[in-house]
């Protein structure tokens, strides 16, 4: 059977008033700028191909098993994503690589929609682990912030439903993951949520920042990321942070699954498609200044100050541990 094949051309002028600037800075630059510009238009059009393959779900057997993250679909079709990193699930770059393998089986799988949780019972997760970002190898924390951007682009992006049973603390990168999600549930009790960046002496990326401010009001999003604000439960459920709060695990997993279920009736092509028209904006942004983010994470990370801030960071931590 032959296939389908999509031409999509695109001839640049260098010698346009536009591209002039960058072309005598830098050979080949306006074709580089145009393959950019594109990039967005192409990410939407394989999700929608993908999204179509959806039209007639069917469901494999799905269990995937690396030592971080737990991949099972269960008896509705839902796959349940568990990060299992004792011991709080600190995202480092092995774990990072499992869950954007992960992410990629889960869309593979035609899964009904998928619910992140922890296997911690009071960590959801730690964020990212801070060992990766204090005095690293330029070559590992250039790949590690390299997977974190898949990571996100393929959660945030995700073409399949999302949501996030968020069983225990989840600052800074552990809210990015569940804020990622569709609909997040959270246990009740002492846990907090939030990106405490400015709290570490570092500042969240744009594309954390859009993320918070496309789940709580613009006016929230500032104050929190400004104050280093962790919300407890009942904070963040107010501000829609959070969508319920839960009992337990098993009930915000329910929670979650009562979440998928509402789209049993609506056609999953024009589901994904609205959600990635929603989304489309952060990613683009992102897509167009990977490059300029991955060198800005690198030179904070050569910043003797920022150096000396976590390096603080990790002392009180281990104290606070040894206590
Ligand atoms: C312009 C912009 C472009 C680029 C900018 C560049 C860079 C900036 C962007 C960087 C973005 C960063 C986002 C992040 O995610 S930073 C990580 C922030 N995380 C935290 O602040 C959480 C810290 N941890 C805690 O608050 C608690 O551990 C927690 C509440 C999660 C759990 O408490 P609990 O009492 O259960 O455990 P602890 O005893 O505290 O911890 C157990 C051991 O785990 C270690 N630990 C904890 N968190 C981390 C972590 N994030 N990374 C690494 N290790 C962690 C802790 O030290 C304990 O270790 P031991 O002492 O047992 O060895």
């Amino acid at each position: 059977m032959g296939r389908a094949l999509v031409w999509d051309a695109t001839c640049v002028d260098s010698l346009a008033a536009s591209h002039l600037p960058s072309t005598s800075q830098k050979a080949a630059a306006a074709a580089e700028s145009a393959q950019m510009l594109k990039r967005p238009k192409m990410f939407l059009l394989r999700q929608a191909v993908s999204n179509a393959r959806q039209l007639a779900p069917s469901v494999r057997a799905m269990s995937s098993k690396g030592p971080l993250v737990d991949l099972t679909v269960d008896n509705d079709g839902v796959a349940i994503m568990t990060l299992q990193r004792p011991p709080v699930n600190s995202l480092n770059l092995d774990l990072l690589k499992e869950i954007s393998k992960s992410l990629d089986d889960v869309a593979k799988n035609k899964s009904r929609g998928m619910i992140l949780t922890s296997s911690s019972p009071t960590v959801f997760s730690a964020g990212l682990d801070i060992m990766e970002m204090y005095k690293p190898d330029m070559k590992r924390a250039e790949e590690f912030w390299t997977t974190l951007q898949d990571v996100w682009f393929k959660l945030y992006g995700s073409s399949f439903a999302t949501a996030a049973a968020i069983n225990g603390h989840a600052p800074a990168g552990g809210c990015l993951l569940s804020m990622s999600c569709e609909y997040r549930a959270m246990v009740g009790g002492k846990f907090t949520i939030g990106l405490n960046e400015t709290a570490l002496g570092i500042v969240a990326p744009k594309w954390f920042m859009d993320t918070m401010c496309r789940t709580i009001s613009m006016r929230q999003a500032e104050l929190a990321l400004t104050t280093a604000k962790m919300f407890t439960v009942d904070e963040a459920l107010k501000c829609e942070l959070i969508d319920e709060i839960a009992t337990d695990k098993a009930d915000a997993i329910n929670k979650c699954k009562t979440f998928l279920k509402k789209f049993e009736k609506i056609p999953p092509l024009a589901r994904a498609i609205t959600k990635l028209k929603m989304r489309e904006e952060p990613i683009k942004n992102l897509q167009t200044s990977r490059q300029a983010d991955v060198q800005e994470f690198l030179s904070f990370l050569k910043n003797p100050k920022v150096q000396q801030s976590l390096e603080m960071y990790i002392q009180a931590l281990k104290q606070k541990a040894a206590k």
